[in-house]
């Protein structure tokens, strides 16, 4: 539904420096009806692809195709397919969710009987229907999302577009918007992308493509991401954990990763993990606060797939 050919964009270089390259011949497809997360570290170009599908930025080259439309030949049957619900706030706080949604329907040039439909539609899809009269201003910063989803509902749009809709809302509020967009997107057979920070929110993906550098690294289910890293891999949390990590390795010959306090051994020796504890235990006990065997999580497999030598991640290899 969403293919993406080649994108490039470098933006221009700053007094004379060389142009910043914050897409490299990005191609992606997201296939209709599936919800994918897009996720990065800092400056991995989220931002930038998200600006050039909303039509906000042009890229240097490579092209666009929704629904089979290119995005840039031919803007208007392609943005008809779509929605957006951007970062910050687009709804009038002053107003209430009802008028809100009046106004925005009215600027996709519905009226009348069919306003009514679409607003009574949007709201139940997202539980608003108690609310209708409330202004928005008065909502939680969860409902409040939940407006801007219902508002973009309006128009039916058979792609909907996410730049981390979730930002600033507490885990309980962050269930709830994701609980909605997932039942709503099943049921209406949405394609769905949607950026974020939240490795948690992945797990709910059909597929999570992960961007480092403007390049593409890995495009899959987050069950498969997973397997990239094996089955089980051996966390020790210590307070000196960048001290002890090179011992760590000497004296187990393993590789490590550090990760704030936690030093993670992703690859276990044959015997497995066991044999591992006890060495750890019996040299390392009074300077680590916890060990356990647990399945990577897909924040793991971001950390491990997005590492490189000599980055600014926040992660850094033990060796
Ligand atoms: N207006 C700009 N002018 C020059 N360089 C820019 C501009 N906007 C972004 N960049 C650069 O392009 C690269 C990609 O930035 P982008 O904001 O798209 O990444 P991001 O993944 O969205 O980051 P974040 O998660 O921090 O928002 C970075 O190196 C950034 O410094």
């Amino acid at each position: 539904m969403i293919r993406l050919e080649g994108l490039t964009h470098a933006y221009p270089g700053r007094k004379g420096a060389p142009p910043r390259l914050a897409l490299s011949a990005l191609s992606l497809h997201v296939p209709a009806g599936t919800l994918t997360i897009l996720a990065g570290p800092n400056g991995s170009g989220k931002s930038t692809l998200f600006r050039i599908l909303c039509g906000l930025a042009l890229p240097s080259a490579g092209r666009v195709l929704v629904g089979g439309r290119d995005l840039f030949a031919e803007p208007g049957p392609a943005r008809a397919l779509m929605g957006v619900v951007f970062q910050s706030p687009a709804v009038d706080k002053h107003l209430s969710v009802a008028e809100n949604l009046a106004m925005h329907g009215r600027l996709y040039g519905l009226s009348g009987a069919t306003l009514g439909e679409r607003a009574a539609e949007a709201l139940t899809w997202t539980g608003l229907e108690k609310r209708l009269d409330d202004k928005v201003g008065t909502l939680s910063g969860g409902l409040a999302r939940q407006v801007e989803l219902a508002k973009c509902l309006m128009s039916h749009p058979a792609v909907l577009l996410l730049d981390e809709p979730t930002t600033g809302l507490d885990p309980a509020a962050r269930r709830a918007f994701l609980d909605v967009l997932l039942r709503i997107q099943r049921e209406r057979g949405m394609t769905v992308l949607m950026t974020s920070h939240v490795f948690s929110e992945a797990e709910d993906a059909d597929r999570v493509a992960i961007l480092r550098n403007g390049h593409l690294l890995a495009h899959d289910s987050p069950a498969a991401l997973r397997r990239q890293l094996g089955r089980d891999m051996l966390v020790v949390n210590a307070p000196a954990a960048a001290a002890l990590a090179p011992r760590l390795e000497a004296a187990l010959g393993v590789a490590c990763v550090r990760y704030g306090d936690e030093l993670r051994i992703e690859t276990l020796p044959p015997g497995g993990p066991v044999p591992l504890i006890d060495r750890i235990l019996s040299h390392f006990r009074d300077e680590i606060s916890a060990v356990a065997v647990r399945q990577p999580t897909l924040e793991d497999v971001f950390i491990h797939i997005t590492r490189q030598p000599g980055d600014d991640l926040p992660t850094e290899a033990c060796a």
